[in-house]
């Protein structure tokens, strides 16, 4: 286990403030649509987080209120201590979708971020070249993005959020494109980039078992309308983790299968909502 994790997760315990911390949270779209109610939630410096929940029961509207893309209509919602008014460079958000720019090159595409923060030529496409590197990409600096696959214009969106130094990232759903053997390639990828950074993260995902294999804690939403944390499950496996080995230790099954006891009440209540 790297130095920055030890340091990282004895955060709280001398006074540094969360990464993330959500009291009390409401968020609704309009009047009709109640999405979050008395969401409580505390991450702290340096933590591997997932969020799980039912279709729709406000898992991106989440990571929309720490990325400061919309504002709570009761609670707080706080960013390294301090209160979060709108958008943040200690934050960085990688999507579902691809959001790669159709008319630059891999390189252009990751030296963006340092192109809007006015990073020179030469030094944002050298940054650019690193990062392509780390997660594998050398050799395709010039393609363009129709150009390569689905997983390698993954590792692209993830060095474009990873090159601007967040503190903090937030994750919607970012491999649910890709096939199941090219999700654990990118996850082992993705811890190997988080083991070294000391970074924070929170990770939404529908997959069980990836919030699992990846985490140290899983924090499970109910079913909407205004879902609220109804569950949080710490992960005790060590790390590094293999992602392609760790789903056949008893004690991984052990930690899906007390999540899936919360997370089950939660799906059947959403089907049922739905079929009404
Ligand atoms: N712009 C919007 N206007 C109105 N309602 C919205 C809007 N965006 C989302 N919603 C609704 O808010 C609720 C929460 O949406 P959100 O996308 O946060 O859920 P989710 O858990 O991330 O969904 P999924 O698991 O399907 O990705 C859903 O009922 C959704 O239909």
């Amino acid at each position: 286990m790297p130095a920055v994790r030890r340091a990282a997760d004895s955060g709280t315990a001398t006074g540094v403030p969360a990464a993330v911390a959500l009291r009390g949270v409401g968020f609704s779209y309009g009047p009709e649509r109640s999405v979050l109610r008395g969401v409580d939630l505390s991450v702290p410096p340096g933590r591997f987080v997932s969020v799980v929940g039912p279709s729709g029961c406000g898992k991106s509207s989440l990571l929309h209120l720490v990325a400061g893309l919309a504002a709570p209509d009761a609670g707080t919602v706080e960013l390294l201590g301090r209160p979060v008014n709108g958008p943040r460079r200690e934050v960085g958000y990688v999507f579902q979708r691809d959001v790669l720019l159709p008319w630059r090159t891999l390189e252009q595409n990751v030296a963006l971020g340092p192109q809007l923060a006015g990073t020179g030529r030469a030094a944002r496409l050298r940054e650019a070249r690193e990062w392509l590197a780390r997660v594998g990409l050398a050799g395709f600096e010039d393609s363009f993005p129709h150009q390569v696959s689905g997983g390698m214009r993954r590792r692209a969106a993830i060095a474009q959020t990873w090159i601007t130094g967040p503190e903090v990232l937030l994750m919607d759903e970012p491999f649910s494109a890709v096939d199941v053997q090219m999700r654990m390639i990118l996850g082992n990828e993705l811890l190997d980039l988080w083991g070294e950074s000391g970074r924070t993260v929170v990770f939404v995902t529908h997959d069980l078992e990836e919030a699992v294999a990846l985490s140290d804690e899983v924090v499970v939403l109910s079913s909407g309308p205004a879902s609220t944390v109804v569950g949080r499950f710490p992960v005790p496996l060590e790390r590094p983790r293999d992602l392609l080995d760790i789903r056949t230790r008893p004690a991984f099954r052990e930690v899906c299968d007390r999540v899936w006891q919360s997370l089950r009440d939660e799906v059947a209540a959403a089907y049922g909502e739905a079929g009404r």
